[in-house]
């Protein structure tokens, strides 16, 4: 992981007897784009709120920078965010949306940095538009210039991608690409893996207020490409056989009666042949493909038992 900039541990927010985020730990390196997934009222736009100080954890700590955030609140001012719509005025254009703001923060000759600004977000040419003109994903993309004011060093967008049309999707998905490219640490919540898998470097699930998994974009998609799942009573019969006979080291032991072999070039009969000749019996050797939205609900539901409402 490159150089973390983000160290949440043990984080919790309660409300009153309900806990929205339970003993969250997740960290974050510089450069990172994070996909925060959960179903609805799973807790992301807690955690985000922690992340960049809107609300304070019940218990836990947020290192920002290699810093306990709770001793240098003005860490928080580093985290440009926009959380759920962005408070816009539909009778003011977006200049006048990045000027108020840049008053209200007390930045000086920000006339420069809000015209990059108009341009990087793709808003340059309708700057002096009266904002109630806009697309939904104009709206979206000022909101996310109104989180750059300032230059932080990281941009949390919580669903930026709900409700708006596949155009709208494709912009913003380029948008958090470009600023990504730029050194800009980015971390985004969704409801829909899917959504997040063309950008995000890595991804962390939370279900009931917990972060049941956390996974690089290469373990989710080697995860959840094409495989043959053998069950039978002891799998580790088997392991010198496949690597000898068909020559096969990518492969995983789930668990003592569970193995799944991600090489594309061997059949089921192959296998079946293999431990037939052995003298070995097996339960069952299927083919599996999983799409991101299952692989979600899986981890999701193999949570939910053991965790409490
Ligand atoms: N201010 C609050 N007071 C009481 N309960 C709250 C408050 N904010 C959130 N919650 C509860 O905490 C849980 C997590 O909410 P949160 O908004 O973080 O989830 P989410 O994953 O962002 O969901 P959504 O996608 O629906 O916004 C929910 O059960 C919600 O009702």
């Amino acid at each position: 992981m490159p150089e973390c900039i983000i160290e949440i541990t043990q984080l919790t927010k309660t409300y009153k007897a309900k806990a929205a985020v339970r003993n969250a730990n997740l960290s974050i390196g510089k450069g990172e784009i994070v996909g925060l997934i959960g179903q609805n009222g799973a807790g992301k736009s807690t955690l985000l709120k922690m992340i960049c100080g809107l609300i304070y954890p019940t218990s836990g700590e947020i290192q920002l920078f290699n810093e306990a955030a709770g001793d240098r609140p003005a860490l928080f001012e580093r985290m440009g965010q926009l959380i759920e719509r962005p408070g816009l005025y539909p009778n003011d254009t977006a200049y006048e949306h990045l000027y108020a703001l840049a008053l209200s923060r007390g930045l000086k000759d920000s006339r420069q940095q809000m015209e990059a600004l108009l341009q990087r977000v793709g808003l340059a040419h309708v700057r002096k538009t009266k904002v109630r003109h806009y697309s939904m994903g104009m709206k979206q993309r000022l909101g996310i210039a109104l989180a750059l004011l300032g230059s932080p060093d990281v941009l949390i967008l919580d669903e930026p991608i709900n409700g708006l049309d596949p155009q709208g999707i494709v912009e913003i998905r380029k948008l958090i690409l470009e600023l990504s490219q730029t050194g800009l640490t980015v971390i985004i919540s969704s409801h829909i893996l899917e959504e997040l898998s063309k950008i995000a470097t890595k991804y962390a699930i939370i279900h009931k207020g917990h972060i049941v998994e956390v996974i690089s974009r290469e373990d989710l998609l080697h995860s959840c490409e094409e495989r043959i799942e053998l069950e039978m009573d002891d799998v580790t019969t088997v392991l010198p056989l496949v690597e000898q006979h068909l020559q096969i080291t990518d492969y995983k032991v789930v668990d003592l009666h569970t193995l799944y072999i991600y090489d594309s070039t061997i059949e089921n009969y192959q296998l079946s042949k293999l431990l037939v000749e052995h003298g070995l019996t097996f339960h069952s050797i299927t083919t599996h493909k999983q799409s991101l939205e299952q692989y979600f609900l899986e981890r999701t539901q193999a949570a939910g038992g053991e965790l409490n409402d």
